[in-house]
């Protein structure tokens, strides 16, 4: 397994570009599902892109890729779909991949899949999914770890509400309502962009979605959807990632490609910092300034604060000057970096889904294990401002989510070098 190595201590400067989100490219790239041909473009290459590619084409897509350099286009012809089961040995690598549940569904009237693997940081139940398709009609158990999926005909709309806020349950059920016979309501929904995204592209598809970016969703299901184009909107987690890192390492980054925004919500929260961030052409300049406030966050469904960032931001106020609390409401196993940040000297203490920073002055370079995605990345950021060397083992994870990211921070001066198939 591959590790990283980082000599720490160096302040970044200079420019970074956000490629395509994965976690928008990820349930468009199932949409393709629901009709004959659907072109991609501003695809990120990740490894999770390829894990869905892979599991299209054992459903019988057709995926023809365009390399671009710095992103990936595909052509995606579901045309001759002759498979309806989602296999444990592809899904089990990524949880994205239950979205193929709801078009399978809706337009083949049956789906077998495998429950979904993913980062391990929680107990992360698909009773929401399933609820809201059973709710259409669907007949759907769960057996040997699978689960199983007819309906006799088309899915039946449904006014539905979610008991608790959830982006891939919000998703399954869209992509499911815009086949099915009548008009759905969906109510307390996820608002995260990426979702907004996908709205989006389904509308391009001939979809009739409204509310888009709201908490109640109506769409007009189809008897089919038409063939399009449609390019992937920018990553605003792997953005604020490099915001952090810019800050963390008291240096100053332009990160082009992201607009304010959608990743407000982290912004402020550098802002409170004591971070300088401010607009520039087609971005963000982030520059440190003369010190780190301690701030506190809770991570909440968007538009609060990113459970996805908080890693990254826990690795961030190990330096601050004074104390912070970090509160994770989403995910009750999302702490996993902590041991490892206090290996390099960071100070924290848990106390339920609260986790106390007391700031220190300096983090030193240590051996460290990588766990789920960000908090493998919030090891990173760690290792870029800490004295001496860190060896950041078992990274996989990082290639999920973020794209070239050794040779992104060395463009920006960071000491960062990738050990293939180490084997410790
Ligand atoms: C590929 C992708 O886009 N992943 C994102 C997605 O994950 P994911 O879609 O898995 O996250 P959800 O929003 O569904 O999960 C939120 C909470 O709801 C719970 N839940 C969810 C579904 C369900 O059927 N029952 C249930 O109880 C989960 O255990 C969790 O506690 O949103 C998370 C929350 O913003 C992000 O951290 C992930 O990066
Ligand atoms: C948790 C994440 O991914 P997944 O939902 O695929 O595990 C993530 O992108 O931070």
């Amino acid at each position: 397994m591959d590790s990283l190595i980082i000599k720490g201590g160096i302040p970044l400067e200079g420019n970074i570009s956000i490629s395509g989100a994965k976690n928008a490219a990820l349930p468009i790239m199932t949409t393709a599902l629901l009709t004959d041909k659907l072109s991609i473009n501003n695809i990120p290459k990740l490894t999770d892109i390829l894990t869905m590619k892979k599991l299209l084409e054992n459903l019988g897509s057709i995926v023809t890729v365009t390399d671009h350099q710095d992103h990936l286009s595909m052509d995606i012809d579901s045309s001759n779909i002759n498979n309806f089961t989602a296999p444990y040995d592809i899904v089990r690598k990524m949880r994205a991949s239950i979205w193929v549940l709801g078009p399978l569904l809706s337009r083949f009237s049956k789906a077998k899949v495998s429950l979904p693997g993913g980062c391990a940081i929680g107990a992360r139940q698909v009773d929401l999914h399933i609820g809201v398709l059973q709710a259409m009609g669907a007949n759907i158990d769960v057996d040997h770890g699978y689960i199983n999926a007819t309906i006799k005909g088309r899915l039946k709309a449904v006014h539905f509400v979610f008991k608790k806020i959830s982006v891939g349950a919000t998703i399954n059920a869209i992509m499911a309502a815009t086949l099915a016979e009548g008009e759905t309501i969906l109510f307390n929904c996820a608002r995260e962009p990426e979702i907004v995204d996908l709205c989006h592209c389904l509308n391009k598809m001939g979809a009739e979605i409204d509310g888009i970016a709201t908490s109640e969703i109506t769409i007009i299901g189809k008897s089919s959807l038409k063939n399009t184009n449609y390019s992937i909107m920018p990553d605003r987690i792997e953005a604020g990632t490099y915001m952090m890192a810019a800050a963390i390492t008291k240096g100053n980054l332009n990160i082009y490609g992201i607009n304010n925004n959608i990743i407000e919500n982290i912004v402020l929260k550098l802002i409170e910092a004591g971070i300088k961030v401010e607009p520039i052409d087609n971005g963000l300049r982030v520059s440190y300034v003369d010190r780190l406030n301690p701030v506190d966050v809770h991570t909440s469904p968007y538009p609060g604060f990113s459970t996805d960032f908080q890693a990254q931001f826990m690795s961030l106020m190990t330096l601050c000057n004074g104390s912070s609390t970090i509160t994770e409401t989403i995910f009750e196993n999302r702490f996993m970096h902590v041991p490892e940040l206090c290996r390099m000297g960071a100070n924290i203490t848990i106390k339920g889904n609260s986790a106390r920073v007391h700031g220190v002055p300096f983090l030193t370079g240590a051996e460290v294990m990588a766990s789920d995605l960000r908090a493998s990345v919030s090891l990173v950021l760690a290792g870029l401002a800490a004295n001496d060397t860190t060896k950041i083992h078992r990274i996989y994870h990082l290639d999920r989510g973020y794209q070239t990211l050794e040779k992104k921070l060395s463009n920006c001066g960071a000491n960062i070098v990738r050990i293939t198939g180490d084997t410790v």
